[in-house]
């Protein structure tokens, strides 16, 4: 929300506040500010902050007494320490008895404690009056006192408003609006609640610090203490130099959930300190590790970035059309492999090191999951990743759901592992992945009697993962013809089947991505492949140990068509994962006439690599044969870009599949390519592209006719369909702008500086800014 010193309609007959401390006024100054009251009164014992408040205009009236200016006010703020609001209950008591204030009127506070200004309220009227909402504003500073306000104080601050069963709406309402109007987003809850959330965020911090400056004062070297005490010290304890009566008010008041805060703070204490004793480096870096990354995913989650919210898509790009691109580059980690490294890395006996992560944050989100069930990860540093894996039967229970942000990988491989697990477990995801068709995992898990529910809306997340301890039995084995060709459920059904009595097989239609099978094998596990039908039997072990991530081909896939579009181009991708489940996009490209060749060709971490180069090309519209469709399954968006530069008709059938990705691929691309003025017919399972490209002479490369126009596009959540329209402009007439971009984190991270690295011409714009 953004702030202004506009004057807005005045909300409120006469504010009155009382205690012009800090907090009472920052309100103060910024209701007069934006003009959101008539009158503005204010209470307070300290005489000259009264004076001068009134010399300066902010106040309308000012007094030591309430009855003195109180009359006529429709809202009543209370801004003094906790144990000082009974009294004043008294005094607003006696104004509404006597008439000066109509019952309706709003009493409010800013206390940081809640249970008990309801206690001391409740002891002075003998029904809580309607208008009493009780209110805490999460903003301060240590500073405090009159001269330390700030209008702005509230500004992108939460207020938590405690709803009674006493409070009417409107107060309610009201009490609501005047926050907004000074920049602050407001947030229900009980009183109990808020005393016990902020024991834990707000008091035990302040009385750590408090106490912290007060070990190193009682020491005899205490002035060496100070000099010396660096950084650490000095941002632990900013706090400490808070206002002591406040605080010791608080401490007070909110004495239970303090106590119970400091008790769960002493036993974790006493475990570190026992970890630091035993020398016990795997648990201990653990801990730290755990809550690096706890520290960062919650700024990613209330900052409401892409990977919780992505109705906060801000960020997009503006690209000016370019038409060459050259050079050597290395494209990062495949995505299945990382999240495959994770997953068996921490199931395996021993550690496993990891490089050539993708440090996207889809892989980071499985990575994130298994930290929360309490394996020790240390990294990622430069896709380097070390893993302490716990054994097949040494994940524990996450305290919170486990979030998958976008990826549908995590969500369906992971509900195989989990529906194993002697724990219960829920798995959730952004608004683009809760859409996805979860039933798919869920109903073969449950033929090997997993319980499991898919609790969103139409069989999908959040999926909810009863534990075998309260199943009694363990997963059975079972023979599963898959209805579609998705390595996402062979992947689930596979990793579920490691667990389960007996023989798990999976028979897939076509021939889909083997990572999974390639991996359990590196991993020491025995997997049958014959044909299209693969085999685990459950109970066996893993053992970690190296894994090198190869280049993703679908990321390379961009700049293939990239180099194929335009003029005068030769990339070379160095070691791209050649997978032969995976290379369907070279496959078509060559169809389609394109000038790929590979080289270098070696293994790494089990994976067949290539280099591969591309250069210009006068690409052919083609049929796609169906049983290429998941082996380019990811690819499709680009490859409708290539389709239209190509000469003549391009026809996808069979790939049904596209409708169910992050977002319906067939409808999105369709409905961009047509904005850029491309003609295309939509069908139930493909797209039908007229190519814009022209036949050319003999051997000469025609491609520097624009095929596509200018114009908005919307990403939907999707990271490829955002980078796809970015290539699409090496072919365009006019600016595109991409909106919804930060999305392409999820599986490309540093797209937009490797595109400009070779010539294309992409600004990253942030909407918030
Ligand atoms: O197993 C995997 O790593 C993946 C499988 C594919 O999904 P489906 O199995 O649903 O086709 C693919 O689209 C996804 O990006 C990654
Ligand atoms: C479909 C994709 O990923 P996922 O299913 O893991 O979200 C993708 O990366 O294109």
């Amino acid at each position: 929300m953004s702030f202004s010193l506009n004057v807005q309609q005045p909300l409120f007959q006469q504010v009155c506040i009382i205690g012009l401390g800090l907090i009472g006024a920052s309100l103060a100054q910024a209701i007069k500010d934006k003009g959101l009251s008539k009158r503005l009164v204010a209470v307070d014992k300290h005489a000259p902050s009264i004076n001068e408040a009134c010399q300066q205009g902010l106040l309308d009236a000012g007094s030591s007494v309430l009855s003195d200016v109180v009359h006529g006010s429709d809202l009543i703020v209370i801004a003094i320490p906790v144990q000082a609001a009974q009294a004043v209950f008294v005094d607003i008591k006696k104004a509404m008895d006597s008439g000066q204030l109509t019952s309706d009127c709003i009493i409010t506070d800013v206390c940081s404690t809640k249970v008990n200004i309801v206690h001391a309220a409740t002891a002075v009227f003998e029904e809580l009056p309607i208008g009493f909402v009780p209110a805490h504003p999460i903003a301060g500073a240590e500073n405090s006192g009159y001269h330390a306000r700030r209008a702005q104080l509230f500004v992108n601050h939460s207020v938590i408003i405690c709803e009674l069963p006493t409070t009417s709406y409107q107060a309610i309402a009201d009490l609501s609006a005047l926050w907004e109007a000074v920049g602050a987003s407001v947030m229900m809850m009980s009183a109990e609640h808020h005393d016990a959330i902020l024991a834990h965020t707000s008091h035990l911090p302040h009385l750590l610090a408090f106490n912290l400056v007060e070990q190193l004062a009682s020491h005899d070297d205490n002035l060496d203490m100070f000099r010396y005490a660096a950084g650490g010290f000095r941002d632990f304890t900013r706090i400490a130099a808070s206002d002591p009566k406040m605080w010791h008010d608080i401490f007070f008041a909110n004495k239970s959930a303090i106590v119970s805060a400091l008790d769960e703070y002493s036993v974790y204490l006493q475990e570190m300190r026992q970890l630091i004793i035993d020398e016990d480096s795997t648990a201990l870096m653990g801990i730290l590790g755990r809550a690096q990354a706890a520290r960062r995913h919650f700024g990613h989650m209330l900052a409401s970035t892409p990977y919780t919210d992505t109705s906060a898509m801000s960020a997009s790009y503006i690209i000016t059309p370019s038409n060459t691109v050259t050079g050597t580059i290395d494209i990062p980690g495949d995505k299945s492999i990382s999240h495959r490294s994770i997953m068996l890395g921490s199931l395996a006996t021993g550690v496993t090191h990891v490089t050539g992560f993708l440090e996207g944050e889809d892989a980071l989100a499985t990575l994130q999951a298994f930290r929360d069930m309490g394996v020790t990860i240390e990294g990622p540093t430069n896709g380097e990743l070390t893993i302490h894996g716990v054994g097949m039967n040494g994940l524990k229970p996450s305290k919170t759901p486990l979030y998958m942000g976008n990826s549908g990988t995590s969500m369906r491989l992971l509900a195989g592992i989990l529906a194993a697990q002697s724990f219960d477990s829920v798995l959730t995801g952004d608004t683009s992945l809760n859409k996805r068709p979860m039933e798919r995992v869920a109903a073969p898990l449950r033929e090997m009697g997993a319980v499991i529910q898919s609790t969103g809306q139409s069989g999908t997340a959040p999926l909810s993962i009863t534990g075998r301890d309260s199943v009694g039995t363990p997963l059975q084995g079972t023979e599963y013809d898959m209805p579609v060709a998705s390595a996402q459920v062979k992947s689930c059904l596979l990793l579920a089947g490691l667990w389960a009595e007996g023989v798990t097989t999976v028979i897939q239609p076509e021939v889909s991505r083997d990572h999974t099978e390639r991996m359990l094998s590196a991993f020491g596990y025995d997997v049958t492949v014959e044909g299209n039908r693969i085999s685990v039997k459950g109970g066996g072990t893993l053992t970690g140990g190296a894994i090198a991530v190869p280049a993703d081909i679908s990321s390379a896939a961009f700049f293939m068509v990239a180099a194929a579009i335009s003029q005068n181009s030769e990339l070379t991708l160095t070691q791209v994962g050649i997978n032969p489940t995976r290379t369907g996009i070279i496959d078509i490209l060559k169809l389609m006439q394109a000038d790929i060749s590979l080289s270098n060709k070696t293994h790494v971490g089990g994976e067949p690599v290539a280099d591969i180069t591309i250069r210009s090309s006068n690409l052919k519209g083609i049929e796609i044969p169906e049983y290429l469709v998941p082996l380019a399954i990811d690819e499709f968006p680009v490859l409708f870009v290539a389709a239209s530069c190509a000469e003549g008709r391009t026809v996808l059938t069979g790939a049904k599949e596209l409708r169910v990705k992050e977002s319906d691929r067939i409808a999105v691309m369709a409905d961009g390519l047509q904005t850029l003025g491309v003609e295309c017919t939509v069908t139930e399972d493909g797209l039908i592209i007229e190519g814009k490209g022209t036949a050319s002479q003999e051997g000469e490369i025609n491609n520097n006719q624009p095929v596509f126009g200018g114009g908005h596009i919307t990403s939907h959540h999707d990271h490829r369909i955002a980078m796809s329209f970015a290539v699409a402009s090496l072919r365009a007439s006019q600016q595109i702008t991409i909106e919804g971009v930060e999305t392409v984190n999820t599986s490309f991270p540093g797209f937009a500086e490797l595109a400009n690295h070779i010539g294309m011409s992409i600004e990253m714009h942030d909407s918030k800014a």
